[in-house]
């Protein structure tokens, strides 16, 4: 079985030795720190994440910045020891005004007939200017003194605490860009990607030394095609190519494909989570620490680690979808799940690697690549979809025997909870080079009544789930891509009534962000979809704004649907 990592280096093979051991040494060192803060500062508002994106001084040197350490410090004791021997959390990446941003584009939505939705719309699109970073030279010089990874291009970022690059978000932040006519900043950014795949084989979850155990959910060849059908640039496609093909050997490889035959003896490759880490996570340790200390023995600490980075790989970090009981985070068990998410992003990678190829002349790849979609759209057929819900369900693998071997798919292994990635394939509708859509309008058309009997469509969107754990991929919340994911596919589903409610759902999401931004005067990172006008909450750190998918999602809505002159933008 797929072994997690031991050591306290990034469990990858990017860079050499010497520079992963340097900052393995780092991350040691920023973690005492971390606890040390918590032990001077209390738990109540401490984020354990600010403490690891510390880069070290120039002026500084890390051994005495170890020994120097005080072990009990008071508050003032901790600020002077910082001051000593940190430069202030995020300078290593530092502002720099896309080159690409105009104040109002020329053929900036053009469908958007209303003065306010329009004025807010020109609001948001200045919100690149803020969130648009360039990764300081010190990073690539000393990587001993940064956990930030060095990237060549412009960085975006989601805002507030998360100050880096993060794989998933990049998706909806390109989609942003390029509304925004920004079309070299959105190849900045995939670029940066193709670069981390270089160096690691596959998209780290952050562009961060301490996310390097594990990716997120796999949406690259997405961005390329989004980059793509934007600008035509074929040689962009190109250039990229193989980046694509090495990230689908990482997704393919034993750490995530599991193999399960259905009831007709059909064999069936599909893909899981798995982070290759068994420690707590270097940016939430004192928490999951805490949360280990409620299970006994090491192994199954180790256990849980791995589970705990195993559901941030999901991206849906955390969610009662993940746990035998909604109400015990030790019951964390998403390396045995195959998620129904997960296997519609690697099966639309596997569409757009085949029409990339057919793009740059490789038709042998194509074809290998057609036939992997082809295997994998019937996998999902046969394993995840529910005829009786009308749904995709994620399918829960026993977990007495580490994932291994073939396994015989069971009915009631299926997860009957609802939760908004059971919606999520009908995406597949959208965006192929392609002709073939995933879902015939008919079948497109049941699985929007399943949608609006589900109980998951709320007055400000759509809820992630229907309970409510107070964990932040739990109901009330409603996430940004979640809306959007579903919204396209209902639209190109080639039903007039999927069309509309899509419309109905992007209306309903663009006018709690405008209520919350009127209210609060920023984006955020997710919203409470039980009222318009709310942001959401949960989970283990403060809701964060800025907010890098939150503005894409809503710039691609107000292209996609436009926003009439005479309709209201106010909640009513
Ligand atoms: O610090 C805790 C966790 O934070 C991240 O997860 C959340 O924010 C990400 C950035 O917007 C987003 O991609 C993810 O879906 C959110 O749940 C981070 O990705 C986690 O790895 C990290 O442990």
């Amino acid at each position: 079985a797929p072994t997690a990592s031991t050591s306290s280096a990034p469990a990858v093979d990017g860079g050499t030795d010497e520079a992963a051991a340097a900052a393995a040494a780092l991350l040691a060192l920023l973690q005492r720190v971390q606890s040390a803060a918590l032990r001077a500062l209390g738990p109540d508002g401490f984020d354990p994440k600010l403490y690891v994106d510390l880069p070290l001084l120039p002026t500084a040197d890390a051994r005495a910045a170890a020994a120097a350490l005080p072990a009990a410090p008071s508050p003032a004791d901790l600020d002077a020891y910082l001051a000593r021997y940190f430069g202030a959390v995020g300078s290593d990446l530092v502002p720099a005004g896309p080159r690409d941003f105009r104040p109002d584009p020329p053929g900036f939505l053009p469908r958007v007939g209303s003065r306010e939705a329009r004025a807010w719309a020109l609001q948001v699109h200045a919100l690149w200017k803020n969130l648009t970073r360039r990764v300081a030279k010190d990073v690539e010089e000393r990587p001993d003194r940064h956990t930030l990874l060095p990237l060549r291009h412009s960085a975006v970022v989601p805002g507030s605490r998360f100050r880096e690059v993060y794989y998933w978000d990049s998706y909806w932040v390109v989609r942003g860009l390029l509304v925004s006519k920004m079309y070299e900043t959105a190849k900045d950014i995939v670029l940066n990607l193709v670069e981390l795949v270089g160096k690691y084989g596959f998209v780290p979850n952050g562009a961060r030394s301490y996310y390097t155990n594990r990716s997120q959910p796999p949406l690259l060849s997405s961005m390329v095609l989004e980059v793509y059908m934007a600008t035509g640039d074929v040689e962009f496609v190109r250039c990229v190519f193989h980046s694509l093909l090495k990230e689908h050997s990482f997704w393919m490889s034993e750490v995530h494909n599991v193999v399960i035959m259905d009831n007709h003896g059909q064999v069936h490759n599909l893909a899981r989570y798995q982070a290759r880490w068994n420690k707590p996570r270097p940016e939430s340790a004192t928490i999951d620490e805490e949360l280990a200390s409620k299970v006994n023995s090491t192994a199954a600490k180790e256990k849980l680690y791995q589970e705990i980075a195993s559901t941030a790989e999901s991206g849906w970090d955390f969610s009662s979808r993940w746990m035998r009981n909604s109400t015990d985070m030790t019951t964390l068990t998403t390396t045995c799940i195959l998620p129904v998410d997960l296997n519609t992003f690697i099966f639309k990678m596997e569409r757009d690697i085949a029409d990339f190829a057919i793009l740059i002349g490789d038709n042998a790849t194509s074809e290998k690549f057609l036939e992997a979609s082809k295997a994998r759209r019937i996998a999902i057929d046969s394993i995840l979809w529910n005829s009786d819900m009308e749904q995709w369900l994620d399918y829960w693998l026993p977990t007495d025997r580490g994932c291994q071997g073939v396994y015989q798919w069971k009915s009631n292994s299926q997860n009957r909870n609802i939760f908004a990635s059971n919606f999520v394939p009908l995406w597949l509708n959208a965006h192929h080079l392609g002709s073939v859509q995933f879902a015939d309008p008919a079948k497109s058309e049941r699985v929007m009544a399943s949608l609006q009997a589900s109980g998951l469509l709320h007055p400000a969107g759509i809820a992630t789930s229907l309970t409510n754990t107070s964990q932040q991929w739990d109901f009330p919340n409603g996430w940004a891509p979640l809306q959007h994911l579903i919204a396209e596919g209902l639209l190109h589903s080639g039903s007039k009534e999927a069309a509309k409610l899509a419309e109905d759902i992007a209306t309903r999401w663009v006018r709690t962000n405008y209520a919350t931004y009127k209210a609060t005067g920023t984006m955020h990172e997710k919203y409470d979809v039980e009222a318009c006008g709310k942001f959401g909450g949960g989970g283990e750190y403060k809701p964060q704004t800025g907010f890098g998918w939150s503005n894409g999602v809503v710039l691609s809505f107000l292209e996609e649907f436009g926003w009439a002159e005479d309709k209201e933008i106010i909640c009513s």
